[in-house]
Parts: C-alpha cells; sequence; structure tokens
C-alpha cells in the first residue's frame, strides 16, 4: 500500500515531498523575521511562543520532506512529526492566551502537545488502520483550530484590525482539515485520493503566511494604538491630553457628524500658583489628580475630559444644550468647593472658575468655542472667581 501511494506521488508534477521541503524552507524564511521582530520586541512573550509555534512546523516540514512515503510517514518519524506539528499549534494557541493577557498553564501546554502523539501510539500498538489514523489526526488538529479561534474572538473583544486575519485564516484551516476527516471516515476519501492531497499542503502554505505574519501585526497594531493613546493621555491625571482633542477637532471636520461638539467648558483651579507655593509641587500634583478624579465623575460617558494644560481642563460636551453644559458646570464647581483635597498634612479646600460656550452651529467651530469658552473664564477671574460664566455674543 505505501509502496503505491508513493508511486502515485512520484507521478505528480510535485511531490508531496518537495512541497513539503519547499513549505520547511519557506517556514525557515519566516523564523528569520520573527526572530528580528522578537529581538526588536523583547517585552512581548507571545512573540516568543510563536516564534517557537514557527520553528515546531519548520522542523516538522522538513521532517516530512524526508519522508519516503506520503501521506503517513513511517514509524517514528510520524510520532515525531505530529507532536511538532501539535506542538506549533498549541504555541501558537498559547502565544494567543498571552497576547490577550490570559494566564498560560504550563501543563495544559504540554499535554496539548503531546496528546496527538499519544493518541497516534495507541492507534497504532491497536493496529488501527491509516486512514483511520490519519483522519484521528485530522480532527484533533481541527479541534486545535478551534481554541485558537476562540482566544481570538471570545470577549472582551479589542479593536484590532489583524486579528480578524487571523482569526479567518485559522477558520479556513479548520474547514481544511475537518473535511478531509469527515471523508476519510464516512469512506468518502481514499488513501489514493489523499496522495493527490496537494492543494491541501499548498493550502496549508499560504495559511501559514496568514497566520504567522497575522501575529506580527497583531503585536505591531497593538503597540501603535498604545503608543498613540499614551501619546494622547496626560501622564499625572490619566485624562486626554491637548493633543488628543487636536486629533478629534480634526476628525470631526473631515466626517461632518451629527454628535458633534455643541458646547465646551473650560476650567481653571482658583490661586493655583499659591497651592505650590504654600505647600509644595507634590501638594499641588495631588489638587490636580484630586480636580481630575472629581471631573471624570461628573462628566457623562459621551463627554471628553481634558487637562488642557497646567491647572486648566476642559470638558467637550457633544448634543449639550448651553444651559445644561452651564448647569453641568456648576454643579462641579459646588462639588469641588465643598470637597476638600485630601493631603498628608492637612484638607485642603480649593476653588475652581468656569468658562462656558456654545459652538456656533452654522459653523460647527468647536476651536472658536473653546476661544469663547475662554474669554468666559476670564470674566469668571475677573468677577471674583469661584463662579460660573457663560459666553455672551452680545
Ligand atoms: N504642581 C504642579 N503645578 C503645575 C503644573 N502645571 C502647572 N503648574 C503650576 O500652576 C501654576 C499656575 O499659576 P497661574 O497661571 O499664575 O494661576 P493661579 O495661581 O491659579 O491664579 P489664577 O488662575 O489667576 O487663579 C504655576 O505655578 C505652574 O507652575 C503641574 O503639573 N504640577
Amino acid at each position: 500500500m505505501k509502496q503505491n501511494l508513493h508511486e502515485v506521488a512520484q507521478g505528480m508534477p510535485f511531490t508531496p515531498e518537495m512541497l513539503y521541503l519547499a513549505s520547511g524552507i519557506s517556514r525557515c524564511t519566516f523564523l528569520l523575521v520573527f526572530l528580528a521582530t522578537v529581538i526588536s520586541q523583547p517585552d512581548e512573550c507571545c512573540l516568543r511562543h510563536w516564534l517557537a509555534a514557527l520553528a515546531a512546523s519548520a522542523t516538522g516540514s522538513l521532517l516530512m520532506s524526508l519522508s519516503p512515503s506520503y501521506p503517513v510517514a513511517p514509524f517514528p518519524l510520524s510520532l515525531i512529526t505530529t507532536t511538532l506539528f501539535f506542538s506549533s499549534l498549541s504555541l501558537s494557541w498559547s502565544g494567543l492566551r498571552i497576547f490577550y493577557q490570559r494566564s498560560v498553564d504550563i501543563r495544559v501546554l504540554l499535554s496539548i502537545s503531546m496528546a496527538p502523539g499519544i493518541l497516534l501510539l495507541t492507534m497504532r500498538w491497536l493496529d488501527v488502520s491509516q486512514s483511520l489514523q490519519l483522519a484521528m489526526t485530522f480532527f484533533v488538529t481541527a479541534l486545535m483550530t478551534i481554541l485558537a479561534i476562540i482566544e481570538i474572538l471570545r470577549p472582551p473583544r479589542r479593536r484590532i484590525l489583524s486579528q480578524y486575519v487571523v482569526a479567518m485564516a485559522f477558520s479556513i484551516y479548520f474547514v481544511a482539515l475537518f473535511v478531509p476527516f469527515l471523508m476519510l471516515v464516512t469512506g468518502m476519501m481514499s488513501m489514493e485520493m489523499m496522495v493527490s492531497g496537494q492543494a491541501a499542503i499548498m493550502a496549508d502554505q499560504v495559511l501559514c503566511i496568514l497566520i504567522y505574519f497575522g501575529f506580527i501585526a497583531m503585536t505591531s497594531e497593538r503597540s501603535s494604538i498604545t503608543l498613540k493613546r499614551l501619546a494622547e493621555t496626560d501622564q499625572l491625571t490619566g485624562l486626554a491630553n491637548r493633543r488628543a482633542v487636536q486629533e478629534i477637532l480634526k476628525r470631526q471636520d473631515h466626517h461632518r457628524r451629527t454628535d458633534r461638539i455643541s458646547s465646551v467648558i473650560i476650567i481653571d483651579i482658583d490661586h493655583f500658583k499659591s497651592v505650590n507655593d504654600r505647600l509644595g509641587h507634590e501638594a499641588g500634583d495631588s489638587t490636580l489628580k484630586h480636580f481630575a478624579q472629581h471631573l471624570t465623575a461628573i462628566v457623562r460617558q459621551q463627554d471628553m475630559a481634558v487637562r488642557w494644560g497646567g491647572e486648566e481642563f476642559l470638558i467637550l460636551l457633544p448634543d449639550t444644550s448651553i444651559e445644561e453644559a452651564a448647569l453641568m458646570a456648576e454643579r462641579l464647581r459646588s462639588r469641588i468647593e465643598t470637597t476638600p483635597v485630601a493631603l498628608a498634612q492637612q484638607l485642603l479646600s480649593i476653588t475652581i472658575s468656569l468658562g462656558v460656550a456654545a459652538v456656533p452651529p452654522d459653523t460647527g467651530d468647536a476651536e472658536k468655542a473653546i476661544h469663547h469658552a475662554d474669554e468666559a473664564l476670564y470674566r469668571a477671574k475677573h468677577g471674583g472667581r469661584n463662579r460660573v460664566c457663560r459666553y455672551d455674543a452680545a
């Protein structure tokens, strides 16, 4: 039987051994790309798992290219390659778990990697037919792809586009494994037909590219999202910073959305310089953090609270009339006035001044509204501080 299959395979334009060799060599070239990525991003532990996964599958492919028969390699080569391919899949899965900050139990990882080899040994011992051995290998491999898909799609889902490419590749992998399993089990496909399954090896090659480059894309996409978030976040208070507002205003100009910002509030802590001067810079920082916490507590989900600079803050309010904005400003003013800052040695009472302005509905110019709110704030300061002033065009 083995000899027959091999003869059939030899008659094909590309023998399975050649395809496995090509697959092994291309995996080795990915290895170099991965190695460079792992070295450049040493903190990403998931990349090390994926590198090991790739190394295992490259070794498996190269060993399969040495096999004198296809699709079932002789014993013990089949045991080694099965374990290598499975280790590759389980390491892909563990890498995904690490990527999504989920724990990985090393014993589970080892069990999943070893289980198919043990299954293969058992089937050989029970003298199970070659086609059933192959069918079972397909089946457990298909199960493994499902585990990977679950890790990607289970909530909470991140907004990372490249993860869907990887999920799609694993889904195609699943179909490519489950269909031959069904066909072998039901007798619709013979071992001879499997020999002409060059398409499966080539599909494996394409999917491998999608998956491993997808893994690299996932880590780079997440890194750039994290960097962008850091660049748009104020480190002291955790609020959005001026740069984030500029980005939002730029996007609004482009999209002319309906949930546009309709009111803005500018807030300034009164006599903040004297807090620094009397109690030190650290007390000043604590005061800023205290204020930011109250600001975050008072704004609605759709609003955006911003540290505009120094001791000045801004709230962008979509779909909010100037009357509603002034009410919110007043609530915040009174809350801050009645809640002292708990410093290490003492309780510090502070007050704030606020300027409120509406975005002109005809132009939708939020930058102009910020400018108007600033003018209102100036009036609040000069009117005696600890008050809310509305911008009045008249
Ligand atoms: N601790 C601390 N102080 C800051 C920070 N950023 C700005 N400041 C200080 O904030 C103070 C702002 O002072 P001024 O602009 O004179 O305003 P003010 O004392 O609040 O007076 P009015 O606004 O007129 O009520 C300056 O002393 C800055 O050094 C910061 O991140 N931490």
